[in-house]
């Protein structure tokens, strides 16, 4: 039992989950979880093992000794597997485009939905922001809050081209790639019933957190 209350949120590359779910548990003291950090990660442990991302047999055989920990600093929250700091390796262009591969495979997706749910039911936080594709739907579908975050598909390329410039055409075939890839497998586009939907293609970052934080307190509100 999670004494903690969970907000879900899930939605496309780009959107915003990341920012976005951080500022929002930072102004409501809560905790966060970037679940894609895991998926990203496992993908890394694997380019570095030299092993082909298509090899599903091998991507589950990695799983025994993924050694995935994450810790909150002053800095940000620093990721590693085993000794390796891999914070800023998993964000790089070659793990997005392959990341796909490693999150189509049953047991990885298995296995790490477990490690987040021990995760979140382990927090001391008040409360935890969880985001990624399929937490409103599979990995905590009874969380307190449930937020599809979206944005028009040419916004969120051009949000993410000014993060990585330059480079756009390759960002965008990247970012349309993946969420075609992504979609086979979970549905983060269409809202589940019960999920309220946040789209912030007319709202600058603040005014998104700002959204997501005041669904969580008009909840709350409802609670008490
Ligand atoms: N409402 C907004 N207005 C302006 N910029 C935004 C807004 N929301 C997010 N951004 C910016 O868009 C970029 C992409 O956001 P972010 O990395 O959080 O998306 P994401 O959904 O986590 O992506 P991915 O799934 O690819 O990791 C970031 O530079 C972020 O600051
Ligand atoms: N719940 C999730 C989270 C992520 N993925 C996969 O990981 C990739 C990277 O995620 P980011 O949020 O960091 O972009 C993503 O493209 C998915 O392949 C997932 O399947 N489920």
């Amino acid at each position: 039992m999670c004494a903690a209350v969970v907000v879900a949120v899930d939605g496309p590359a780009g959107s915003g989950k990341s920012s976005v779910s951080k500022a929002a548990s930072r102004a409501l003291g809560y905790a966060f979880l970037d679940t894609g950090a895991a998926y990203r990660a496992l993908t890394w442990q694997a380019l570095e093992s030299g092993i082909d991302t298509a090899d599903a047999a091998a991507i589950v055989a990695l799983l025994d000794g993924f050694d995935y920990r994450t810790t909150v600093t002053d800095e940000g929250t620093r990721v590693t597997v085993g000794d390796a700091d891999v914070t800023d390796a998993i964000r790089e262009p070659r793990i997005s485009a392959v990341v796909s591969d490693i999150a189509r495979v049953p047991e990885v997706r298995l296995a790490l939905n477990d490690a987040f749910r021990r995760m979140i039911r382990e927090t001391d936080a008040p409360g935890i922001v969880v985001e990624g594709r399929d937490i409103t739907t599979v990995v905590a579908p009874d969380a307190a809050v449930r937020i599809l975050l979206t944005a028009d598909e040419a916004v969120r390329i051009a949000r993410r081209s000014a993060e990585l410039a330059p480079g756009t055409a390759s960002t965008a075939g990247q970012l349309r790639e993946r969420d075609a890839r992504d979609a086979q497998v979970v549905d983060f586009l269409t809202a589940a019933p019960g999920v309220v939907t946040i789209d912030s293609t007319e709202l600058d970052f603040d005014q998104t957190v700002q959204a997501v934080v005041g669904l969580v307190n008009d909840e709350q509100e409802k609670r008490l």
